[in-house]
């Protein structure tokens, strides 16, 4: 429930107000004489766990916080993606999965307090750490630095949200007791100390002084990350040395609760490396020798849930590795809602500490199991261009980047015309690692092959003069950690075709999901069917749920990549060929039932298996044995990769 209003009593009664329980003192704050918190003047310690409301489906919000709470816990952390409210500068969207107040007060109804972190920026392997790519149209702009533009940015956008948060404090009547400055600003290069100010100015101008805020870091980020004024709280996980650790926090905060605000429950998975795990031994010991020490503790993730659509972020170790579709995390609650023993076993160590719901957790949810269905051809992509890119193409002598075109995630097609004929197979890459990320070749509509950041940087093409050369580029999400540079996307540099540098270039920003939603429902006539299904292209097929049906895992045995809609829902990216995650979490309420066709389609962006069958499976796959393991080297002189040397079939 939205928080009450506060009590409006005749003036003549208002001194029976002394008598309630000072009704008009509620109140979250730091104890430093006790190193505790104080809840309503009561001591209390938060049992939290982190829930993304953008990672799960409205309708399934409810269900996952009850089960947070009967796990014991007394609140949940969530982040607020900046990116996910203000898709264009000035333009905000707090409606429907967007509804940040319906999940505080889906928080309320469960009985939990709420840890709020806006950011701006906030990591959690999301898009651009959460950073609107609209930013980057100012390609010079200093991200997370006092650089006035992005200063300008944050300011309008925190002047829209900060207020509306303000009735939801704690003492307010709402639910939040602290809200985070930043992230981990201490791990960011930049180490801006009049950044931090300017945003802790910010927060107090907006949010009054009474709220609790706060710094999050790992050991190594307290120094430059911690500010006067905010409560200084570290992370880390099961593995780390706690003692060592909390001691270094107490020279930050030598008074007040021990605060972990992201103990790693579980870890993320990037494409093509093997899926993480984290063992419920280590992970409930090391939650028994904080909760022993009286510390305050956020489990990061409790439930983790999806990347749908192309919100996933990146990484860069070495290499740029895109984070994977399924946020599961190894997490406490399964992506697909359910308990895990996990689950149990740290509800049992809660139980130790404090009091906890009685009552049984809900069962896993019913799943389901049909299939194989064969999907139809619709088209290859290029035949439905006029549809992708109704406002025609941008025109430019050399290619132009995602964020020059607006386009922020997704794929922008890129077009030129041989003016010369190539009649051997000739070199064809682009300078400086610049496919940012993956690049789909054609040569008058016919496949030619996959350039990818950091992995494949050349092609041999050849063609007649006149000949098209269409090259789909893909945005495999932005970094969302660690980068010391802005992650632009596209065609960064000119492709070389030989001695060539190829220029007057045609730029289509794709409306994917426009096109499934609205145009493919109108069954579009089949479009060209390309000679050989190969490259980019579009199948579907409907089917009905028998029955009551239940949550399924979508598999696509022997696809390579793509992109999979389910009643116009961008369901997320599919790897099946790098894994380790097979199958896509398809969760009931997205599907009709009562015999309702339900529409599935598949954008293959590689190739497909003969039979262009999926099936949904009653379990997911998210640790398929990495088959492959690809060697590149790069020479010195032409960033020629050698072809994947893989070592054993998928
Ligand atoms: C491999 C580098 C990952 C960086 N992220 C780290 S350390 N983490 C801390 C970060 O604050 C949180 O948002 C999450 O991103 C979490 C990992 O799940």
């Amino acid at each position: 429930m939205a928080p009450k209003k506060p009590l409006r009593l005749p003036v003549l009664l208002l001194p029976l107000l002394t008598l309630l329980p000072q009704a008009d003192t509620r109140s979250f704050v730091v104890d430093r004489e006790n190193d505790r918190f104080l809840l309503d003047g009561a001591p209390f310690r938060y049992v939290s766990g982190s829930l993304h409301y953008f990672r799960v489906p409205r309708v399934l919000w409810a269900d996952r916080l009850f089960k947070m709470r009967m796990s014991g816990l007394n609140t949940v952390q969530f982040y607020v993606p900046w990116n996910y409210h203000e898709p264009e500068p000035g333009v905000y969207n707090f409606n429907g999965s967007r509804d940040l107040f319906a999940f505080l007060n889906e928080a309320s109804v469960a009985n939990l307090l709420v840890i709020l972190r806006p950011g701006p920026y906030i990591c959690a392997e999301w898009d651009m750490g959460g950073l609107p790519a609209w930013l980057l149209q100012k390609p010079d702009i200093h991200l997370r630095t006092s650089d006035p533009d992005f200063l300008a940015a944050v300011d309008s956008w925190f002047k829209v949200l900060l207020p509306k948060l303000y009735p939801w404090l704690y003492h307010n009547g709402g639910n939040i007791i602290s809200i985070q400055v930043e992230n981990e600003y201490g791990s960011y290069r930049a180490c801006d100390l009049s950044y931090m100010r300017h945003l802790a100015g910010l927060f107090r101008a907006l949010l009054g002084d009474r709220i609790l805020l706060f710094t999050t870091d790992g050991p190594e980020g307290l120094k430059c990350g911690s500010l006067q004024g905010l409560y200084t709280t570290v992370d880390f996980g099961p593995a780390d040395n706690m003692t060592k650790i909390f001691a270094l926090l107490r020279k930050y905060e030598p008074r007040g609760p021990l605060v972990n605000s992201e103990y790693y429950t579980g870890w993320l998975d990037y494409w093509g490396q093997n899926h993480s795990t984290r063992s419920v031994l280590a992970v409930t010991t090391g939650l028994e020798n904080m909760l022993k020490l009286g510390a305050s503790v956020n489990m990061y993730m409790f439930h983790g849930g999806t990347n749908f659509g192309f919100w996933n972020g990146a990484d860069e170790k070495g290499r740029f590795l895109p984070i994977t579709t399924s946020y599961d995390y190894d997490a406490p609650i399964s992506e697909a809602g359910d308990p895990t023993p996990k689950l149990f076993a740290l509800r049992n160590v809660i139980s130790e500490f404090q009091e906890i719901p009685l009552g049984p957790l809900p069962p896993p949810s019913p799943k389901m199991m049909f299939g194989p269905l064969t999907l139809h051809l619709d088209g290859d992509l290029l035949a439905f261009l006029d549809f992708l890119c109704p406002q025609g193409p941008i025109r430019s002598i050399l290619p132009m980047s995602f964020e020059a075109v607006k386009q922020d995630r997704g794929f922008v097609l890129y077009r030129t015309y041989l003016t010369y004929t190539v009649s051997e197979p000739t070199q064809f890459w682009v300078p400086n690692n610049g496919v940012h990320d993956r690049a789909y070749v054609m040569v008058d509509g016919v496949f030619q092959g996959v350039l990818e950041r950091n992995m494949k940087h050349q092609l041999f093409l050849m063609g007649k003069v006149g000949a098209k050369v269409d090259i789909l580029l893909e945005n495999m999400g932005r970094l969302s950690f660690g980068s010391n540079s802005s992650d632009f996307k596209g065609l960064l540099e000119p492709p070389i075709l030989g001695q060539t540098v190829l220029t007057q270039w045609l730029m289509f920003p794709l409306k994917v999901d426009k096109l499934v939603k609205w145009w493919f429902p109108l069954q579009l006539m089949k479009r060209s069917r390309p000679q050989v299904p190969s490259g980019p292209t579009f199948y579907s097929t409907t089917f009905p749920i028998l029955g009551e049906g239940g949550d399924t895992f979508l598999f696509l045995p022997g696809w390579t990549k793509g992109q999979v809609w389910i009643n116009g829902f961008n369901l997320g990216r599919y790897w099946t060929k790098r894994g380790p995650q097979e199958t896509l979490y398809v969760p009931r309420p997205l599907l009709l039932s009562g015999g309702a066709l339900n529409k599935i389609t598949v954008l293959e962006l590689e190739n497909v298996p003969p039979q262009p069958q999926i099936q949904f499976l009653d379990r997911p796959i998210l640790n398929s044995t990495l088959h492959k393991t690809y060697i590149y080297s790069l020479s010195a002189d032409t960033q020629s990769a050698f072809e994947p040397m893989e070592l054993s079939g998928h």
